[in-house]
């Protein structure tokens, strides 16, 4: 069987554009898009990674809402399961401090964006429902 990795997500919404980030060349799925985020620790609660996550490569306070969608996605050797949440920044301003960019893009944009296998779940969702 191949392993999971654990991976969350944050969906963040701003008068209806959505905060997307460009993964760097140097990392794995190079510039393809994503939700800020990242792997989740051992002993992490989903919600507890993805804040400590977003300060790390935002610099910014998130508090974690509700969950929007789980999926798995087989890469070659590993199964990515992707968690997505909607999040609202309590103090700072989003800078890219590992991405390539991070970019506010309005919901019926998104689509058009290149993104992570694992995101387009959470891009369908948005698009139908928000
Ligand atoms: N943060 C984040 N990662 C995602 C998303 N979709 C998706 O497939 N991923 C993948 C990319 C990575 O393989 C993994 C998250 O890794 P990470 O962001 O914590 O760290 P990393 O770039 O150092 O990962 P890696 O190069 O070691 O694989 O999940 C997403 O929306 N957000």
């Amino acid at each position: 069987m191949k392993r999971i990795i654990s991976v969350v997500g944050a969906v963040i919404e701003q008068e209806d554009n959505i905060l997307c980030a460009l993964r760097s060349p140097s990392m794995s799925l190079p510039l393809h898009w994503e939700f800020p985020g990242g792997k989740i620790q051992e002993g992490e609660k989903p919600e507890e990674a993805l804040v400590r996550e977003i300060n790390e490569e935002l610099g910014c306070t998130i508090e974690v809402k509700r969950k929007i969608v789980e999926t798995n996605e087989d890469n070659d050797n590993t199964t990515i399961n992707l968690s997505t949440f909607f999040s609202e920044i309590k103090t700072g301003t989003p800078l890219a401090f590992e991405h390539d960019k991070i970019q506010w893009i309005h919901k019926r944009e998104l689509n058009s964006l290149k993104w992570a296998p694992a995101d387009i779940p959470t891009v369908e969702f948005i698009t139908k429902y928000m």
